[in-house]
């Protein structure tokens, strides 16, 4: 197994850093082939992907380093706009791998596929009809893909639920029943829809109700993942602050999240940053994943931080992160994007439920690097010095004057465009 520990790996070339990475076969020659080309989504791809193609959008792909998960190491690639975030995550997994490294645990994969029915002359019969015929539905649906069934999965069981009983509203009374569906190694929607559409007949024959909606929920509350770390007060410890003022600004700031949602969006937006980049880069569903992670962030009534973050009876910090993570490594874009195959190469991961585990040890990651920021420099300081590239090509810098540019406008404290414009008069004069 390769170390994900790759010391000084940012300083070296975008070259040394791929030649790194076959050296140590994390690449196969097809990887290398797609990483290397100038065309990494060819436009007849692409052209198939989506409709009224016009070109392709490139994001840049970095690796966090450092990520030590149930004793496995983890090169994590990270497809993201924003500078400070890669090396945040692999920062914070320097830290957490020195304190033993994270411990995830994940639930089974199991979905939920939606259907909808309206107009029922008796609701609460049309439950119990619903229910006396469970293995009925469940048996149907896994007709309409025996294939999950086969793998170990498929839909599993049934659930029956009445929206607003006493509503007045023409339109307010409904039924819901729930299809409990294991997708497997598949995020599953297009599984979840086939089975939800094929109850549908039945469904209305059983209940004398007409449904409309068939399709999975992204809440998907029975596919969550968990990640855990568990910190020494003085893994924290950072220029001018001790490791108990950094661990106690910490939880201080996670109470704030808990109890606000102004900052709890902020909060969950920089887990979002580790979450993001990883979910792109295998070719999953980033809207799906975001969706559920925001609601899940409510599941107490109110909008709440993801994490939490506590100090155990021997002071260390102890962080956790759980949250539904619908994402597969087989299905979507997965096996069609050469970018995502590179992706799932590098990271080595065996089965959704793994992926599902990195993914929200990457955010617990990012969490901790931003607020570990937040509570000490502030996180100007360390985002603004690696913005200031972005800064002095948007100033229209390039090449080597980009390092150049973005190095004064560090000294000068003035990371903006407008500096970085006299800057680069100055210097093409
Ligand atoms: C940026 C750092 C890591 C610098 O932090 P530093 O203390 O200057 O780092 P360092 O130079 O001591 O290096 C420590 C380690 O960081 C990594 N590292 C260091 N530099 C690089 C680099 N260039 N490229 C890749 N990796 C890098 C690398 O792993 C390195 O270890 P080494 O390998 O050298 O032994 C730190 O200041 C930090 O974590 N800041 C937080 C950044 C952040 O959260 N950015 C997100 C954008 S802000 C936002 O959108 C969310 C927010 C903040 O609003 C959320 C919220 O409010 O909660
Ligand atoms: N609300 C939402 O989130 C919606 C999302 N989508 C999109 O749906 C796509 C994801 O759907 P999904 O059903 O996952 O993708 P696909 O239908 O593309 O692929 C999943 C298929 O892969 C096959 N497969 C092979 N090996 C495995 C394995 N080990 N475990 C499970 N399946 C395996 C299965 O087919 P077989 O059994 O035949 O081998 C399975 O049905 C995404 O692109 C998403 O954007 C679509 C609609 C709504």
């Amino acid at each position: 197994m390769n170390s994900s520990r790759i010391p000084g790996f940012y300083n070296k070339t975008v070259e040394e850093r791929r030649e790194l990475l076959a050296n140590k076969n994390m690449l196969t020659d097809e990887d290398i082939e797609s990483l290397f080309t100038s065309d990494p989504l060819p436009l007849e791809t692409a052209d198939k992907m989506i409709e009224n193609v016009i070109g392709t959008f490139p994001l840049p792909l970095g690796l966090g380093l450092n990520f030590l998960i149930n004793g496995k190491e983890y090169v994590v690639p990270m497809a993201i706009e924003e500078p400070s975030v890669v090396a945040s995550a692999s920062y914070m997994a320097k830290i957490i791998r020195e304190a033993g490294g994270f411990t995830t645990e994940s639930t089974d994969r199991v979905m939920i596929g939606q259907i909808q029915v309206v107009g029922c002359p008796n609701f609460q019969l049309a439950k119990e009809v619903l229910l006396n015929h469970k293995q009925q539905l469940i048996d149907i649906a896994n007709a309409a893909h025996p294939s999950m069934l086969a793998r170990g999965g498929g839909a599993e069981d049934i659930e029956v639920r009445i929206l607003n009983e006493e509503s007045t509203s023409a339109y307010g009374q409904m039924l819901v029943l729930h299809a409990y569906i294991n997708t497997c190694d598949a995020m599953g929607a297009n599984v979840i829809n086939t089975m939800v559409e094929a109850l549908a007949p039945t469904v209305e024959e059983l209940t004398n109700g007409k449904v409309y909606l068939r399709i999975l929920s992204n809440y998907a509350d029975r596919c969550l993942a968990k990640a855990t770390c568990v910190i020494p007060p003085q893994l924290l410890e950072s220029k001018g602050f001790s490791g108990e003022e950094v661990r106690d600004g910490i939880v201080h700031a996670y109470e704030f999240a808990a109890s606000d949602p102004y900052r709890a969006v902020t909060h969950n937006k920089g887990i979002m940053n580790g979450i993001d980049p990883i979910v792109i880069a295998t070719g999953n569903d980033w809207r799906a994943v975001e969706a559920g992670a925001h609601a899940y962030a409510s599941r107490y009534g109110h909008y709440g931080s993801m994490t939490t973050w506590s100090v155990d009876d021997h002071g260390n910090l102890v962080g956790e992160l759980e949250l539904p993570m619908s994402v597969g490594t087989v299905g979507g874009s997965i096996r069609v994007h050469p970018i995502s195959k590179v992706a799932h190469s590098i990271l080595n991961v065996d089965s959704a439920q793994e992926l599902a585990e990195v993914i929200v040890a990457v955010g617990l990651a990012q969490n901790l690097g931003a607020l570990k920021a937040l509570v000490t420099d502030g996180i100007q300081k360390g985002h603004m010095a690696l913005h200031s590239r972005s800064v002095a090509i948007a100033a229209g810098a390039t090449g080597e004057m980009i390092d150049i540019i973005a190095e004064k406008l560090v000294e000068a404290k003035e990371i903006r465009v407008g500096k970085a414009k006299e800057l680069v008069e100055q210097y093409t004069k």
